[in-house]
């Protein structure tokens, strides 16, 4: 436990490829401050930078795989601590397994609530498509898309559960997850405004 980050509000944003975590984060960050951290925009900085380490990431990645757990940790857990100034944290795409977020919890903290965006498959598949047209992300093709999805159905579908069970989930069903950003901003607000 990182005794710097002690009273902060730590929030998990959790949902498929494309389901638009990324598109909320940013207005959160306007409406709230927080501090976002997105794990794949970390991994993809790696990469960017030609390391070794950052070619090895990049392999896994267009395999749609899940990166090892400690590397992930490592570089949140490093911008958590370097922005303790911040209000609080929202954790994009992190934990992307049930592993991630309980060593997440015993070596930097518990989270204090999960915002969970629900969005069907194919919405997902449709939104990814069109944003590889633009990205330039190496993963926005449809076979590695497929590849994600399932990683996220195996993988982080039990994540919801969890968090259910520990009455953290904040769930943004799929009538509403799947309507425009500022409706899903909307409903996402609620969640922010009693925190
Ligand atoms: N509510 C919404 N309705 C339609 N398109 C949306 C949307 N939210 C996000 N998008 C678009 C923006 C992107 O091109 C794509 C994926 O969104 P994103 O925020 O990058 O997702 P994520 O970060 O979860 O992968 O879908
Ligand atoms: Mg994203």
């Amino acid at each position: 436990m990182a005794a710097e980050l002690a009273g902060k509000k730590i929030i998990f944003i959790v949902g498929g490829p494309g389901s638009g975590k990324g598109t909320q984060c940013e207005r959160i960050v306007a409406k709230y401050g927080y501090c976002h951290l997105s794990s794949g925009d970390l991994l993809r900085a790696e990469v960017a930078s030609g390391s070794e380490r950052g070619q090895e990431l990049q392999e896994i990645m267009k395999r749609g795989e899940l990166v090892p757990l400690e590397t992930v940790l490592a570089m949140i857990r490093d911008k958590m601590l370097a922005n303790t100034d911040a209000k609080g944290f929202l954790i994009d795409g992190y934990p992307r397994e049930v592993d991630q977020g309980k060593q997440f919890e015993s070596s930097i903290a518990s989270a204090t609530s999960v915002l969970y965006l629900d969005v069907a498959t194919e919405t997902m598949v449709q939104r990814l498509i069109k944003r590889g047209q633009t990205s330039g992300r190496a993963d926005d093709n449809e076979e590695t898309i497929r590849a994600r999805l399932n990683t996220f159905e195996k993988a982080t579908a039990p994540v919801v559960d969890f968090y259910k069970q520990q009455g953290k989930l904040f769930e943004i069903e799929r009538s509403v997850a799947e309507s425009s950003p500022d409706d899903v901003f909307a409903k996402v607000c609620l969640l922010f405004d009693k925190l």
